[in-house]
């Protein structure tokens, strides 16, 4: 068995096949709504090969000039972010036991060659709040590892329906996606895989 590091859970088919069914409804909306954009490093621009979009009164975005950054509006149309549906804010609401909300759902789209390099979510001002992933569709090889960069690393699939939670002192630990498993579910019907990933930005404790 795997030992995860402290403030890592990995809870594993969370969701039933309805509920991510509704959910990928939900998120077919939001990218109707707010049109999935190719992020860009910052300095280089190199685009990355994950697509993203968000919703909630705050979402990520990169790009070349500005670099890596929350905003309220997307970063082509301009408009607001559409509003978190209401289901993912009952899912923070009961896995955090939190009293204030997440702001921003970051929405990930991986074709079958897309991944993640191993990076920090540390964008954020308010790092009492966990991190809270969804993953929808094909499967994924996820990479763990600590607080620095050199540290161990350990590897673990995700499935569709399952639920990680970075918290706690694995808040900053590094994490990346190093591949996709093609044609491992039918959720998604031309395949990929869809990351939703939940954060409080602004200070919510004193
Ligand atoms: O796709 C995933 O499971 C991880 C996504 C991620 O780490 C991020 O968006 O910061
Ligand atoms: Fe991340």
């Amino acid at each position: 068995m795997l030992q995860l590091p402290d403030g890592i859970r990995h809870l594993p088919h969370f969701l039933s096949r309805a509920e991510q069914e509704d959910l990928v409804g939900e998120i077919r909306n939001v990218v109707a709504a707010a049109p999935l954009f190719i992020p860009q490093m910052p300095r280089t621009g190199q685009p990355m090969s994950v697509r993203m979009t968000n919703c909630g009164p705050l979402g990520w975005v990169t790009d070349k000039e500005k670099g890596y950054r929350y905003q309220a509006t997307h970063p082509e149309t301009g408009v607001a972010w559409p509003p978190m549906p209401h289901r993912l804010l009952e899912l923070w609401r009961h896995l955090t036991r939190l009293a204030y909300d997440p702001e921003a759902c970051l929405v990930n789209f991986y074709s079958d060659e897309a991944k993640m390099g191993l990076h920090q979510d540390r964008d954020e001002a308010e790092l009492a709040a966990p991190v809270l992933s969804i993953s929808l569709g094909n499967s994924c090889l996820f990479r763990i590892g600590g607080p620095q960069r050199k540290d161990r690393t350990q590897s673990f699939r995700l499935d569709s329906g399952d639920i990680v939670l970075l918290g706690g002192p694995s808040r900053l630990n590094f994490h990346g996606v190093d591949r996709i498993y093609p044609e491992t579910s039918d959720l998604l019907k031309k395949g990929g895989r869809i990351n939703l990933t939940l954060r409080r930005v602004t200070p919510a404790t004193p």
